[in-house]
């Protein structure tokens, strides 16, 4: 459990993190989205204690990140996967890491294979490694420490399309054997496959908190076209089935089931081209609508 209460960053009159307040359960996989210079990584340095806040404070398990012993035990974290020593192996790296931790130095296999870098690319210097390739590292080590909370920065930068859907499965498993994770994302997609709940900041603040299926709203109802817009119209009318246009080439949305308006169409004997389930409104839409309609500037 990741607890964020009333937490606040200000650099001289800048206010980078400006009273932002949320929780991550155990079992959840929570998205935490933004524009560029938001806040995310701010709040999550603050978060694992590497950034002072202002005011406010975040506990994980019950405890602030500092008070944790042996914290690579309790939560995993990836902030930045270009922060590693270029001079040693993936498999140096991470056995350094297991001796540091107090683990089971077969873990360090286990993990490489995990994510992709055993073999060769374990006996690489981290130097030569692809931003992805560093980026599995860093889960990797992340994960060390068999830990129930992870905290990752846009572990999914620069990966490959497989290293995208291994990062997505990896985590969802993670999630369904109870642990916690908080993960930032530009790449909605991801987040909307992977996440359950959703955190947006934008300038420093919370601007939408929930579950996936209380953001992502769901419009109930069909959506229906005909070859004769008028005659479905009144087709529509004539069955009591309360509609209205969504697009001006007579594609109507109407509150009923699909069976209700397709048995409407057809006794009035009109041609459909389109009948559908009305589609929920995916993360961009959202991701959009909550910063408004004006083009954001990046906060300085
Ligand atoms: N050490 C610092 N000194 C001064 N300002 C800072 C510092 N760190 C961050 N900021 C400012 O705080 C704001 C939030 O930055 P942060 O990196 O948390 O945003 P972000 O949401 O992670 O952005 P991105 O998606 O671009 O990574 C930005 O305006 C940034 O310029």
């Amino acid at each position: 459990m990741i607890c964020v209460e009333q937490l606040t960053k200000r650099y001289g009159e800048h206010v980078a993190v400006d009273g932002v307040s949320f929780r991550c359960e155990p079992g959840t996989v929570t998205g935490f989205l933004g524009p560029n210079g938001a806040g995310k990584s701010t709040t999550m340095r603050m978060i694992c204690g590497l950034t002072p806040p202002t005011s406010g404070g975040a506990t994980i398990q019950g405890v602030p990140y500092r008070q944790l012993a042996n914290p690579g035990r309790h939560v995993g974290v990836l902030l930045d996967a270009s922060a590693q020593h270029a001079g040693r192996s993936g498999r140096e790296t991470l056995a350094l890491c297991a001796r540091v931790l107090d683990v089971d130095r077969a873990r360090v296999g286990e993990l490489l294979a995990l994510v992709g870098l055993s073999g060769p690319a374990a006996r690489r210097r981290v130097g030569g490694y692809s931003f992805g390739m560093r980026q599995r590292l860093g889960v990797a080590q992340a994960l060390l420490g068999d830990p129930a909370v992870l905290i990752l920065d846009e572990p999914t930068s620069g990966l490959d399309p497989e290293g995208v859907f291994q990062m997505r499965t990896l985590l969802r498993d993670f999630a369904d054997r109870g642990g916690t994770v908080l993960l930032s994302s530009h790449q909605l997609r991801e987040i909307e496959a992977v996440a359950d709940r959703i955190v947006m900041i934008a300038k420093g603040r919370v601007v939408a908190d929930g579950t996936k299926g209380e953001l992502l709203t769901a419009p109930a109802g069909t959506l229906v076209a005909a070859v004769d817009p008028a005659a479905l119209h009144a087709a529509l009318t004539a069955a009591g089935l309360s509609h209205h246009p969504t697009d001006p080439a007579g594609t109507f949305l109407v509150d009923a089931s699909a069976d209700a308006v397709g048995r409407a169409a057809a006794n009035a004997g009109v041609v459909l081209r389109e009948l559908r389930p009305a589609e929920h409104e995916g993360l961009e839409e959202m991701f959009l609508s909550r910063l408004g309609s004006t083009p954001q500037e990046v906060s300085s």
